[in-house]
């Protein structure tokens, strides 16, 4: 069901500078990179590959405040609260990943009209200038036709992986062939049934008799023998390989954890991206194989220290076996994180990860940060116009966990029913939620208190007692006036059964709360006088249709320390 949407916008459109750039729609060659195994240190780097002596002057993202009257919220949100209701609209956050089928303006709105939250920019593909475009485009959208889309960037990360395949899409690998795995670069020509390795350590690590699985063993071959550089292998599970996909090897049934598991997570490609990154004014960078806490706590001091907004979120993507052993202390340092599935299962036996999904889910609504579930949620639509029943079965799963996001990967990037497959995630996750809160399934989980002060505690326990209120009471919304937008998020975090309309004076908050369960992120500016707030926001929503006189508001704000029961007039 597409929704039309009808806004008004009093500036004519500026012409986007963009819009005669074209951006290739089928893979591109990408520049040569420097193997990872000659990446020693995790010190930020220059475009030159020296180290940085000192840190470049901080960046001015976008306005700061909005006009006092001015209200923002993203267009979509908005048509959806004007035709359904408030009760009724989307608590769970859609991530989309951007790539060659949805990289033009034309796609990218359809998207954002189609409930996008988040788009996810995969520094693993692509160049520097197509990432940059892609934002362009995004800002402009947001600027222009009024949305409110954040942008996520993903790090490459130390993992192993395959080369470009010389401008194929694709090789079908049967099984009994005999491919050739190298750490020689192929510029131009590539041998037939040959692959190059990222990675300097890959002849050198895997023995004759291991099992090499690409993609999780979407592909699988057995090393059958070493030959220098060259290490041939016998394919066993016959399939597809797609440029650049991962590799890991197995022996004896359990994953090797060679050398590249010593490779910083965060490699100096990464650092020259993560600059780009915070350049561009990213809302959220995504770290890809996060071992450890140290790691998040080096990039948040680092976007701390570049940025005087400092308004990049750290998201720690748990996808390799070493996150496991680590999960609470990453968690705690970031904020937010990614159930990475597809490398997660290439990692761990599958059917352990349904276990570790919930299990991060829950750690993560115990300790207050954003979580997205990734990959594979509706894999068969890259193909296909319909999911399968399982993959409808598998989205709902995440819904009833109340994870704040999911994710569309190859299914947006590459596949051919782009919007199809979000206006799937957006009709289950509406459904399933319904289905819960009618059925009183939402919460009875335990949360523990997580104030450091006691002011926070404060913070804390009145947005519990407004939940329980706005529960009890059937509140049409709860509204919550933040500066920082901390207290939204602690309503977030108790998954209250009717929507939060988070209000915060700057455009980072509001883009980075698009991320949350629940939290429709309004920007406006407001003053100490909670009266006049509430006042100001009613008369703009009101005149807007999104909410409606006789509906019932419980507010609460991080400069009032009560909470207020309102009928709208
Ligand atoms: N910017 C892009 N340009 C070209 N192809 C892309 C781009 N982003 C994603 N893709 C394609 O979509 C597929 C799925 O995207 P996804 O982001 O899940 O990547 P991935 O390679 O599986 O790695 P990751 O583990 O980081 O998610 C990729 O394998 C690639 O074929
Ligand atoms: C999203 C991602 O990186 C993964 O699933 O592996
Ligand atoms: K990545
Ligand atoms: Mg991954």
């Amino acid at each position: 069901m597409a929704h039309a949407l009808h806004f008004s916008i009093s500036l004519s459109p500026p012409p986007p500078p963009f819009l005669s750039k074209r951006l290739s729609s089928k893979p591109y060659a990408c520049s040569a990179r420097s193997p990872i195994s000659s990446v020693h240190s995790v010190s930020p780097v220059s475009e030159n590959g020296l180290p940085l002596s000192k840190a470049p002057a901080p960046v001015v993202l976008q306005p700061t405040t909005v006009d006092s009257g001015v209200m923002h919220v993203d267009v979509a949100m908005e048509v959806e609260l004007r035709e359904n209701g408030p009760r009724s609209s989307r608590r769970t956050k859609l991530v989309c990943t951007i790539g060659p089928a949805t990289c033009g303006l034309d796609e990218l709105e359809a998207l954002a009209a189609g409930g996008m939250n988040v788009a996810r920019l995969n520094m693993c593909h692509g160049t520097r200038e197509w990432h940059r475009t892609v934002i362009e485009r995004v800002r402009w959208l947001n600027q222009v036709k009024g949305f409110s889309v954040s942008i996520m960037m993903d790090t490459e990360g130390s993992e192993v992986h395959m080369g470009d395949l010389g401008g194929l899409t694709s090789a079908k690998a049967e099984d009994g062939d005999i491919w050739t795995f190298s750490v020689r670069a192929f510029n131009s020509h590539r041998p037939e049934c040959t692959i190059s390795v990222n990675y300097d350590g890959f002849a050198e690590d895997v023995k004759v008799g291991d099992e090499l699985l690409v993609d999780g063993g979407m592909v699988r071959f057995e090393v059958i023998d070493k030959i220098g550089p060259d290490v041939k292998c016998r394919c066993t599970d016959s399939g597809l390989l797609l440029p650049r996909a991962n590799l890991t090897f197995w022996r004896n049934g359990s994953l090797v954890q060679a050398r590249n598991a010593m490779l910083p997570t965060i490699s100096s490609k990464d650092w020259l991206d993560i600059d780009f990154g915070i350049a561009e004014g990213v809302d959220f960078i995504a770290v890809s194989f996060v071992k450890s806490a140290e790691v998040i706590k080096q990039l948040k001091s680092y976007i701390a220290g570049r940025s005087c907004e400092s308004d990049v979120a750290v998201i720690a993507k748990i996808e390799s076996f070493g996150s496991l052993k680590n999960l609470k202390e990453i968690i705690q340092a970031s904020d937010g994180a990614m159930v990475a599935r597809g490398d997660l299962g290439a990692q761990i036996p599958l059917e352990e990860v349904p276990s570790i999904q919930e299990k991060i889910i829950r750690l993560c609504r115990q300790l207050n940060k954003p979580v997205i579930v990734a990959s594979q949620l509706l894999k068969s639509m890259i193909e296909y116009p319909t999911p399968t029943r399982a993959e409808v079965a598998d989205v709902s799963e995440a819904v009833k966990q109340q994870a704040d996001g999911l994710m569309l990967s190859g299914e947006s990037a590459m596949g051919q029913y782009p919007e199809k497959a979000l206006a799937v995630l957006r009709s289950v996750s509406l459904r399933i939620e319904r289905w819960w809160r009618e059925e009183k399934h939402n919460d009875n989980m335990e949360l523990p208190d997580i104030a450091s002060t006691s002011l926070e505690s404060v913070s804390e326990e009145i947005c519990h007692a407004a939940t329980k209120m706005a529960n009890k009471l059937e509140a049409d919304a709860l509204f919550v006036y933040t500066r920082t937008g901390h207290m939204a998020s602690l309503l977030s975090r108790c998954r209250p059964d009717c929507p939060v309309f988070a209000f915060t004076p700057r455009p980072s908050s509001q883009r980075r709360l698009n991320l949350h369960w629940g939290l429709i992120p309004f920007c406006l500016s407001f003053t100490n006088d909670m009266e006049s707030n509430l006042d100001k926001s009613f008369s703009l929503l009101k005149a807007r249709g999104m909410i409606k006189s006789g509906d019932l508001i419980i507010s609460v704000s991080d400069m009032l320390q009560s909470v207020q029961v309102v009928k709208v007039p």
